[in-house]
């Protein structure tokens, strides 16, 4: 019996515009997650991240709207079932979403507890509001969250436990994935790290068994991900374990993301501040051929005109029309320059 948990396949959704514009913000996604297991997602921003997540709920509303594509949660495709269905069954209990900034978005005029009791009449009507406030003490404290949260208004915690509080209500039926959009930003380090150690608790409890994790934080993803895909302008431009998309990155996109990775961490190469040029292009208006062509230092004519297919090797993916040897290959010669340029410069 096979262990994914998450399946995405050819995954196409878009917003429509007032002049009825199809935006395609996830242009043909495929990617799928086994149990135990974290997804990063990396890419900048525009590039379809926080559309996917949302996407991946099953809900649509405008101007957001499926078009195509199947999303399975152990096996079953949600984009089979009603609106009605997805409600009672899937939202929470399958996966959950932790949208950016939800932190902030938490009523401030109820207490916490009011929070999980909303979600228990909705699907565990059987218990009563003491069993309700048990059961949510009980989850808190084995999160190293104090149960005295639960009688406090949002307002009252500090931002890092206003976003473990969120994570903690948001996986209070155990869903099977959950996905969550920039967790650690506008934190500082210190709450970033107790946010990261939330996540790989519940995962560790088994309260949810797979983990999507969206951040612009390169490093983050590293310590935290098994995996990383890279997004570009709609597309997995990359997918492979966090070792290899951080230090042997194929595509070049995410080589030139990896390379703005500002901070070295411990163990990681010296990585130098590099922006990359240009803009990712509009969605209105994709170009035919490889999205990344224009900002790309190697591309070729046919990378602009020519379908671009992705190439699988081994449990990894890319997206570009060269292969390994010859990308690695640029990838040398680069670094060579570069070494050359740094060398002539210092002496
Ligand atoms: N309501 C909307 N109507 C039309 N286009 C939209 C709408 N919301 C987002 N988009 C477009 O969809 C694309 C993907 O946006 P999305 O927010 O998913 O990107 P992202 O990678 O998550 O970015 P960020 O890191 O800034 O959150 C962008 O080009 C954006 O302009």
């Amino acid at each position: 019996m096979s262990d994914l948990i998450l399946e995405v396949s050819g995954l196409k959704t878009y917003y429509r515009t007032r002049l009825k514009e199809k935006v395609f913000a996830v242009d043909g996604v495929n990617f799928a997650l086994e149990a135990g297991k974290t997804l990063g997602i990396a890419g900048e921003s525009g590039c379809g991240k926080s559309t996917l997540a949302l996407s991946l709920m099953g809900f649509y509303f405008p101007p957001l709207h499926y078009d195509s594509g199947s999303i399975s949660i152990d096996g079953q495709d949600i984009m089979k079932l009603s609106k009605e269905e997805l409600r009672v069954r899937v939202s929470g209990r399958e996966i959950a979403y932790i949208p950016q900034a939800a932190m902030n978005a938490l009523n401030p005029t109820l207490r916490i507890i009011s929070f999980i009791e909303d979600i228990m009449k909705e699907h565990r009507p059987e218990l009563n509001r003491q069993q309700v406030r048990a059961l949510a003490a009980e989850r808190f404290e084995t999160l190293n969250l104090p149960s005295k949260v639960l009688d406090s208004y949002p307002n009252e915690l500090s931002g890092g436990m206003k976003q473990r509080t969120v994570i903690a209500i948001s996986t209070i039926l155990n869903p099977k994935v959950l996905i969550a959009d920039e967790p650690t930003s506008a934190l500082d380090v210190t709450s970033q790290k107790a946010v990261i150690r939330l996540m790989k608790n519940l995962l560790e409890r088994k309260f949810i068994q797979s983990l999507v994790f969206i951040t612009h934080e390169l490093p983050l993803l590293y310590h935290v991900t098994d995996e990383i895909m890279v997004m570009y302008a709609g597309e997995v431009v990359e997918r492979g374990t966090a070792e290899q998309m951080i230090f042997d990155p194929l595509h070049p996109y995410t080589k030139r993301l990896m390379g703005s990775i500002i901070v070295p961490e411990e163990g990681m190469k010296e990585q130098r501040l590099a922006a990359i040029p240009g803009a990712p292009p509009n969605l209105k208006q994709v170009p035919p051929g490889c999205r990344f062509a224009d900002r790309c230092s190697w591309a070729v004519e046919e990378c602009r005109s020519g379908a671009v297919s992705t190439v699988m090797s081994g449990e990894r993916e890319y997206r570009c029309r060269f292969d390994e040897k010859t990308l690695r290959g640029w990838y040398a010669n680069e670094a060579a320059e570069q070494d050359g340029a740094d060398h002539t410069v210092s002496t």
